[in-house]
């Protein structure tokens, strides 16, 4: 348990926070400027704020009523950045084992878990961003964390290497410390988060879970764009003809090949401005995913469009359709429709494990 109540003023703006994360993986989202960063660095030791308290697991870290300070290297901390931030000098072995003082038992099974055991020998500067990030994740477990500290440890990767890396966050998220994690990235925080903290100019804006977080255009930085629902729905059955289908409440939804295993959870985002809404079943359709559900809500934007939530047996679901739809097909709060969803729609970065 991570508890956080500080305040510290820089020219011009205020931090001001009061939080008590539970286990799993928190996100810290919110615009440029709100403040993540500083509130990580506070954590880790690197800023000293001027008021508050920051205690790990009952282990004061931070307190300055009592004048206590811990230097980084005492907090019991794992640090991942956006660059891996490596000893260049240091072999890869070294460096995962400079994170364990030299004490590693479990040194084997972390390097086989994140793929490294090829380049023990070499020095960071040859490797790429994705081997460099997998590397840094490896000292951070080495140090045998009470929590992982992550400030945009994807941003500087290409598409590629971040889909190469983001399952191992998935899998910390499930096995380790609490975690920490800073993103502007709705598909991050739709496969990562247990628990998503919104920062406002310093402050706490919201909190609450990835689906309740990415479903409010007034708490997604991106706004309206970026807008979408996360589901939590089982792989029933992988198809000869590419498609996996999915049960998502009772409901069949077919998605190409998800490289999960029959029976297993996954969480799937679907963007709002991917879901069509219709007052009757369709028919004759290309599209396969069709969810029944009744208007939860209509929220009209300020431009054409508006943003509708619908409850489904699979979860709630948004769709982002114009005004001049939302009136020609009458919808209103407790209306019934279908939500359609293209199957190539939710792209390969909105399916993570559950
Ligand atoms: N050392 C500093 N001195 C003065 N102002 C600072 C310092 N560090 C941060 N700030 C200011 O504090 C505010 C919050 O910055 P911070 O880096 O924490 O935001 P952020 O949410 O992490 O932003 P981004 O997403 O762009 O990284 C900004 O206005 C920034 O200019």
């Amino acid at each position: 348990m991570l508890e956080i109540r500080l305040q510290h003023r820089f020219e011009g703006f205020q931090l001001d926070v009061d939080l008590a994360l539970p286990p799993g993986l928190t996100v810290l989202f919110g615009r440029s400027g709100s403040g993540k960063s500083s509130l990580i660095k506070a954590v880790a030791g690197l800023l000293a704020p001027d008021r508050g308290r920051i205690v790990l697991d009952g282990r004061v870290l931070f307190d300055d009523a009592q004048g206590l300070n811990l230097p980084p290297h005492q907090r019991g901390l794992g640090v991942i950045f956006q660059e891996g931030r490596l000893f260049p000098h240091l072999t890869v072995r070294q460096n995962l084992l400079y994170g364990a003082r030299g004490r590693a038992p479990n040194l084997d099974r972390v390097v086989e878990m994140l793929g490294i055991g090829e380049l023990l020998a070499r020095r960071p500067g040859g490797l790429s961003g994705g081997e460099q990030q997998r590397v840094a994740i490896g000292r951070a477990l080495l140090s045998g964390p009470g929590v992982i500290l992550a400030d945009e440890p994807l941003a500087a990767l290409d598409e590629p290497r971040k889909a190469e890396i983001l399952p191992y966050f998935e899998y910390l998220r499930n096995q380790s410390c609490p975690i920490l994690y800073v993103t502007h990235s709705p598909a991050e925080v739709a496969r990562l988060a247990t628990h998503v903290v919104v920062l406002d100019a310093g402050q706490v804006l919201r909190q609450g879970t990835a689906s309740e977080i990415l479903g409010d255009p007034d708490l997604v930085p991106a706004g309206i764009r970026s807008v979408g629902a996360v589901l939590e729905v089982r792989v029933a059955r992988h198809h000869e003809d590419g498609l996996t289908e999915l049960d998502a409440g009772g409901v069949p939804l077919f998605l190409p090949r998800v490289a999960s295993a029959t029976g297993t959870m996954i969480r799937i985002r679907i963007a709002a401005q991917e879901v069509i809404l219709s007052r009757t079943r369709p028919e004759g359709l290309s599209a396969l995913n069709i969810l029944p559900g009744t208007i939860d809500s209509l929220r009209a934007g300020e431009g054409p469009g508006a943003l509708v939530a619908l409850s489904t047996p699979a979860g709630r679901v948004l769709a982002r359709v114009t005004r001049r739809s939302a009136e020609t097909l009458g919808l209103a709060e407790g209306v019934e429709c279908f939500a359609v969803v293209k199957t190539v729609a939710i792209a390969r970065e909105d399916i993570g494990r559950g």
